[in-house]
């Protein structure tokens, strides 16, 4: 045998510093066991509920700090080799189905939508094996037509790409790049496919505008035609349009290179039908690529996520293909990066520790989760097959062995697949597909995946695979962080609860590891103990800690400074600033206030049956106000919601107890200091954290400022709790 056979496609490294990670999580352990001992044994007679609150809360905390500490033993990380892969297998490739999703073009523009795809369809891979498909729950006539406009561009497009060999392939962010793009051809070619690239930009942008195309264009193609003036993205005929196909010999760019195959789908919606969100969208999807091209590797984005590097598909195949461990993975997930990101990560959105830290750890144990989006899949895993040690992949299947039936008939074939009855009494969306019922498919169709027996990759190349849009305002970021928590929180709590459904099956760390988000929403409660509650005892003269001199109080101090600097150890290693780490603790503390405790209260009405799942679409776009807020790093609020007056009111409690509490040990002396100290620091820390609130509240004078009904009501309840407190 060559000694190239024996060669692996892929290498896993573990990560390094985790001496110095392992004595600090046992020494934290310690102290923590410390501290709930002290607190255990302490219980006053006066002010017991705040005492036993605060020995609830630790103890919550303690819990989730075991739980977070299951991915951080030993993250490990991975090496693919695809010039091994080339050696080995040259252009014999699997086929591979591409996904788009998108939900609504006025959230999701069809130009940010479009370009996304044709990132895609321009990897570097051979295109008789790429199909692309769109998927749009908006059933917008605005995205079929941004989307038949790019089977035009992506004539000079993908021949434009693989000529100069460039990246990113999105010609939106290609030519969004401050510099460097201007020199790969000669400035004619160059300024042609750029005005190419804004005149179509142009036709769209205006269409999207007037929400009407002009009639010369739709008789271009008969697909304009599905749409007449009764339709609504609610209500409509499924819609199935291959407009480039694959198999057809005259596919081809201005080259005379074949072009992807490109399909559109609209899913059927009937008001009567639910239609399960993104996850409907995904199975429909599966469905519909099966009559068309059926490709053995399934890989899915979001519309804002556009392939920033050409290479990616080769790269997950050195998975897949890999001889000794290519068999037992299931699927291959890319983290979620952002292009949109600001330097110090004013609303928290970087994710770095998350993808870097977490998810490796995850992938020590059996697999990262599926986070729905940047993520390879081998179909019949979506279609819940079970691992077996013996299964074989049939790596040729797809495209190919299709019989030569004509356009119109797949089509037709391929919509009745997208009906909604379709699904009525069979497995999909339980047994098969991604699964329904919750808002983060994802996470809960990847937990069943591992319990099927199959593991998974998380690979984090150093030139991003993917880059999308993070949430550029705080209310989507709170938004978006409602729905994953509540998400996360309702599969804890039903059947599919990690240490169940995955008893048995997937390892205890590998359920610990999916625990973390779904304990983010209880967090919630013992948070707000303790913002607010150690802050009121102090305005009352009731300690809730050991006293200074006392030697217990060296376990709190030590578990709050060392568990704060290894935070930041792992946010700045992460590539996060200071500042940065910094601005995440804030949002850390925003999200459990109001996201995951909007999270716990939605989980629990919709046990109690009181209102159904809901799937908020996160916006892609934003006015110039915000950006213009956004890119100079100011917090954003303008608007009078419920979350801002929790922010505000709890802000501004810390900011009143503090004055007070300092008040009343400078009239009464050093004694008192010694007793309340740790409480003064807490609540120090929190307005100083706060200081960005404050600041919205009183000083600025801008649109994004806290308005004024906001600052009113929460003086109202701060008010109001005083009142409560001293007349008890
Ligand atoms: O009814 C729907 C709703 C949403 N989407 C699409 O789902 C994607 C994700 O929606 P978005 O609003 O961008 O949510 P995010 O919070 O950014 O999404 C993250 O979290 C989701 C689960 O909550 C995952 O599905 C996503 O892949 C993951 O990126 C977008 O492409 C939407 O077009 C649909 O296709 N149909
Ligand atoms: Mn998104």
């Amino acid at each position: 045998m060559p000694k190239i056979e024996r060669e692996r496609l892929f290498t896993t490294e573990r990560s390094g510093g985790r001496a110095l990670y392992r004595l600090h999580a046992v020494t934290v352990a310690v102290g923590i066991c410390l501290v709930l001992y002290y607190r255990a044994t302490r219980v006053p007679e006066q002010g017991r509920a705040a005492w036993l609150g605060m020995l609830a809360s630790e103890l919550f905390f303690a819990a989730y700090w075991v739980i977070t500490q299951s991915v951080r033993w030993s993250p490990v990380r991975h090496r693919t080799f695809r010039d091994r892969l080339a050696a080995r297998y040259g252009e014999r490739l699997p086929c591979v189905d591409i996904f788009v999703c998108t939900a609504d073009p006025h959230s999701e523009p069809p130009s940010l939508v479009i370009s996304t795809v044709l990132s895609v369809m321009a990897y570097n891979y051979p295109t008789e094996k790429l199909s692309v498909y769109l998927s749009d729950d908006g059933g917008s006539v605005l995205t079929f037509y941004a989307l038949w406009e790019a089977t035009l561009f992506a004539k000079e497009w993908l021949p434009f790409c693989k000529r100069y060999n460039i990246e990113p392939r999105s010609p939106a962010a290609y030519f969004s790049e401050p510099d460097g793009y201007q020199d790969v051809c000669t400035p004619k070619e160059l300024s042609f496919i750029k005005d190419m690239y804004e005149e179509m930009t142009e036709r769209i942008d205006t269409a999207v505008m007037s929400g009407k195309i002009p009639e010369e264009i739709k008789a271009n193609h008969k697909g304009f035609y599905e749409w007449n003036p009764e339709i609504t993205s609610k209500n409509h005929q499924p819609i199935v349009q291959i407009l480039l196909d694959g198999k057809d010999r005259n596919t081809v760019d201005n080259e005379g290179n074949m072009l992807p195959t490109l399909v559109y789908m609209a899913r059927e919606k009937r008001p009567q039908h639910h239609h399960n969100f993104k996850a409907g969208a995904m199975n429909a999807l599966i469905r519909v690529s099966s009559v068309i091209s059926n490709s053995p590797i399934v890989m899915n984005v979001d519309c804002d996520m556009y392939s920033n590097n050409s290479e990616t598909i080769r790269d997950a195949l050195c998975f897949f293909l890999d001889e000794e461990m290519g068999h037992k993975i299931g699927f291959v997930q890319y983290p979620q990066n952002f292009n949109n990101l600001t330097k110090n990560n004013i609303y928290g959105n970087s994710h770095q520790v998350t993808n870097q830290v977490e998810m490796g750890g995850m992938d020590s144990v059996g697999g990262p989760q599926y986070v729905g989006t940047g993520c390879f899949h081998r179909r019949e895993i979506l279609c819940g097959r079970k691992f077996a040690e013996d299964y074989k992949e049939d790596w040729n299947g797809g495209m190919k062995d299709k019989t030569q039936e004509s356009i119109d008939e797949i089509e037709e074939k391929a919509e009745s697949l997208a009906a909604c009855m379709f699904e009525h009494d069979t497995q999909w969306g339980d047994e098969i597909g991604v699964k329904y019922g919750y808002p983060v498919e994802d996470i809960i169709t990847g937990l069943a995946i591992h319990c099927r027996g199959w593991k998974s990759v998380h690979n984090n190349p150093p030139r991003p695979a993917f880059l999308g849009v993070a949430p550029t305002t705080l209310a989507q970021t709170i938004l978006q962080h409602k729905r994953w928590s509540e998400g996360s929180f309702s599969i804890f709590l039903s059947k599919y609860c990690p240490f169940l459904f995955g008893h048995g099956k997937i390892k205890l760390r590998h359920q610990m590891g999916y625990s973390i988000y779904g304990l983010w929403a209880p967090n919630s409660l013992p948070t707000l103990h303790y913002v607010i509650i150690p802050s009121l005892a102090l305005l009352q003269g009731n300690p809730l800690f050991p006293e200074m001199r006392s030697p217990w109080i060296i376990p709190f101090i030590y578990v709050l400074c060392v568990n704060n600097m290894y935070s930041l150890y792992e946010s700045l290693s992460a590539g996060d600033t200071l500042k940065g780490w910094w601005n995440g603790q804030r949002m850390w503390m925003v999200k459990r206030i109001t996201s995951y405790l909007y999270g716990v209260i939605d989980t629990l009405r919709q046990l109690l049956g009181l209102s159904k799942m809901t799937f908020a679409v996160t916006s892609k776009v934003s006015d110039e106000d915000e950006s213009t807020s956004y890119e100079q790093e100011i917090m954003e609020f303008g608007s009078t919601s419920p979350e801002y007056v929790i922010i505000a009111t709890i802000a501004l409690l810390n900011l009143v107890c503090l004055v007070g509490g300092l008040g009343q040990i400078m009239t009464s002396g050093w004694s008192l200091f010694n007793v309340f100290c740790p409480q003064l620091i807490l609540c120090a820390m929190l307005v100083i954290t706060n200081a960005p609130f404050y600041e919205a509240m009183f000083l600025r004078k801008d649109k994004g400022r806290i308005p004024f009904p906001v600052t009113l009501a929460s003086i109202g309840f701060v008010t109001l709790t005083f009142l409560v407190v001293w007349y008890q």
